[in-house]
């Protein structure tokens, strides 16, 4: 069992992953992306011709789901079977259905059992897990426990630039629709009791990364 646990929550596009892999690599963690298990899980349900708002079918399917996912920072790589699903879980088709699927209670406990098993076997020092509910029911018990936002117009500016082929409205639309689908399920808009909120608004992407660092190390040391 690694020593550290920290757990990183915020809406899309705060900068979850690209900020939580960075601080893994400067602390010799390893990283866990969760949202990745329910996109890859969509993909899988999408490659099944499975209608994805089909609660009953979607929960059928998770027998069959073979899910492996990297957690070193620096080699990073998602697995359905023997399929390398990394880049393909990023397609829009993929974001479009995630929320349908992270809304089945079933799909939350199925994927809740994967990332405590990967979190029980990390033999690393400790392990930086992002996404919606670590703080809350993944790892509330984490060694440090941390809510990252922006507002939502750094947001969307920045998953605009990312996706340069796509329009800035389409962008905007895309991560509002799922931050209303999501938060029906999961808080992940205010800080839980002893969880420490880290605005990224006006900070660059390296100051970012140094202040959830120092609520890490500030964590370790009490
Ligand atoms: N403080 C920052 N300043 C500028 N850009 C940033 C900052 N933090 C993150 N970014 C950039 O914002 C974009 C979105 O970040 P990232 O993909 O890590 O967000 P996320 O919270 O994991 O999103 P999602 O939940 O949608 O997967 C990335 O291009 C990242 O490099
Ligand atoms: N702990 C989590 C993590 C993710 N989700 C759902 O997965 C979607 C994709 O997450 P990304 O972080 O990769 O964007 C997200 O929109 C949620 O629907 C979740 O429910 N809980």
């Amino acid at each position: 069992m690694t020593e550290t646990v920290v757990a990183v929550d915020g809406p899309a596009g705060s900068g979850k992953s690209s900020v939580s892999k960075a601080a893994a690599k400067r602390l010799g963690f390893d990283y866990l992306d969760t949202g990745a298990a329910y996109r890859a899980l969509s993909w899988y349900v999408l490659d099944g011709n499975i209608d994805s708002t089909d609660a009953a079918a979607v929960v059928a399917s998770l027998p069959g789901f073979r899910y492996t996912i990297g957690t070193d920072p620096f080699g990073y790589h998602v697995r359905v079977g023997e399929t390398d699903v990394t880049d393909s879980i990023r397609e829009p088709r993929v974001t479009a259905v995630v929320s349908n699927i992270a809304r089945v209670p079933e799909v939350r406990s199925h994927v809740t059992g994967i990332f405590r098993d990967i979190i029980r076997d990390s033999v690393a020092p400790g392990i930086v897990v992002e996404g919606r509910d670590i703080t809350t029911v993944v790892a509330p018990d984490a060694t440090a426990r941390i809510l990252l936002t922006a507002s939502e117009e750094a947001r969307m500016s920045r998953r605009s630039a990312e996706l340069a082929s796509e329009s800035a409205s389409e962008v905007a639309s895309a991560l509002q629709k799922r931050d209303r689908a999501d938060s029906r399920v999961v808080d992940f808009m205010t800080a839980a009791a002893g969880v420490t909120t880290v605005d990224s608004t006006t900070l660059n992407f390296d100051e970012t990364v140094d202040a959830v660092l120092d609520v890490i190390r500030t964590s370790q040391k009490t």
